[in-house]
């Protein structure tokens, strides 16, 4: 079954609305999750930071929730991921209050806290407070873009799947999923300013694109419309920092986008993409400031070439990588981005 949330509010001075939600839902006492730089914007219930739960204690989880009737995650991806997992563990409404837009899983039923992700279930309520969220960190609002660019690359590998394996298809939720991306992208490339004189309208935008993405993937059942090859490359690079305990600190969002400019570019040399869209996208990248190289997100190069090399194996998902690319291919392809 299909379950999107039944509330989406985004706007200035949003949390106001949460009262109004919690009574429309007969819900009275939520346990909020935030994080300690987050924890200004939790309302005034109960409170729990995310770094004192134990993700593999689930007794505890329900001992810890069981006199509340909702959870409610605020703050950055990490919160509502770990609030979104407490919610499912314990069998409770999740209530989403993202104080930023860095990834669609504020809006999605997905929990990627590890890979594989975990298929859950999508916030009964997301309450997006433009006022708070357009003055996160930067970093983070572009992160958000990269999330939201990968959907192009996504969908392409999806339709490849389709055709190449014949793994199921959702033509809607494809279509809903790439226009998202190609508005947001083209909104942009087309901004006459630098997008920090217009955050209030790019804010706003962003976190339309990625709650309608998080849709997408409640529609689809599956992470497809949003996740393919440049996710693949991310999580390869999050396999890669545990590995070589590699100090580095880029984001989720981040690194996907850097994964789209190079899953755009094998889809284009296979002619699926045109050099338009492909352009467009680093493009994109670059008016908001966003990594478009490796070592903007903090990366040597043969951890970049390893990682391109090993995406395809981290998990059980066709995409334009099919069974894996040599080293030397996978340096000839992120020279030729100017990844490396
Ligand atoms: N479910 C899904 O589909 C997906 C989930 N994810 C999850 O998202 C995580 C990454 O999320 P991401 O947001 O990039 O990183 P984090 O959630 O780790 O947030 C990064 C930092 O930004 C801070 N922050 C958030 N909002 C604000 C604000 N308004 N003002 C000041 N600081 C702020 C956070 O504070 P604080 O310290 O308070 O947390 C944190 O220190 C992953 O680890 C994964 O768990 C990622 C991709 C997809
Ligand atoms: O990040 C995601 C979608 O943007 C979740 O996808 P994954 O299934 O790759 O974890
Ligand atoms: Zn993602």
């Amino acid at each position: 079954m299909i379950t999107i949330p039944r509330y989406i509010v985004i706007e200035e001075n949003g949390i106001s609305a949460l009262y109004d939600i919690l009574s429309k839902l007969n819900l009275k006492n939520p346990l909020v999750i935030s994080g300690k730089k987050t924890k200004k914007y939790a309302p005034n219930f109960d409170r729990i930071y995310y770094s004192d739960v134990n993700l593999d204690d689930i007794v505890s989880i329900n001992k810890l929730t069981k006199d509340y009737d909702a959870i409610i995650g605020v703050g950055g991806g990490k919160s509502i991921d770990i609030g979104k997992y407490i919610a499912y563990h314990s069998k409770k409404p999740f209530i989403s209050i993202p104080t930023t837009a860095s990834n669609d899983g504020i809006a999605s039923p997905v929990i990627s806290l590890k890979q594989p992700s975990i298929m859950a279930e999508s916030p009964i309520a997301i309450i997006a407070d433009i006022t708070t969220i357009e003055k996160s960190p930067k970093r983070l609002l572009t992160a958000g873009l990269g999330d939201v660019v990968s959907n192009i690359t996504a969908v392409l590998d999806w339709d490849l799947a389709h055709k190449e394996i014949g793994e199921e298809y959702s033509e809607s939720s494809a279509i809903f999923s790439k226009t998202i991306a190609k508005e947001l992208i083209e909104y942009v490339v087309n901004e006459p300013d630098d997008y920090e004189c217009n955050i209030h309208e790019y804010s706003k935008k962003l976190v339309k694109a990625l709650i309608g993405s998080g849709i997408t993937i409640a529609i689809a059942g599956s992470t497809r419309p949003a996740s393919g090859s440049e996710h693949l490359f991310s999580h390869a690079l999050d396999y890669l920092k545990i590995k070589y305990d590699l100090k580095v600190n880029s984001l989720h969002g981040e690194q996907c986008g850097v994964g789209t400019i190079i899953s755009s570019y094998i889809h284009h040399i296979e002619g699926n993409l045109s050099k338009e869209i492909i352009e467009h996208i680093k493009l994109s990248l670059k008016k908001t400031k966003a990594p478009t190289t490796g070592h903007e997100l903090g990366f040597d190069d043969d951890v970049l070439i390893e990682a391109l090399t090993i995406a395809h194996k981290i998990r059980n998902r066709y995409t334009i990588l099919r069974n894996g690319i040599s080293k030397e291919k996978a340096e000839s392809i992120l020279k030729e981005t100017g990844v490396i």
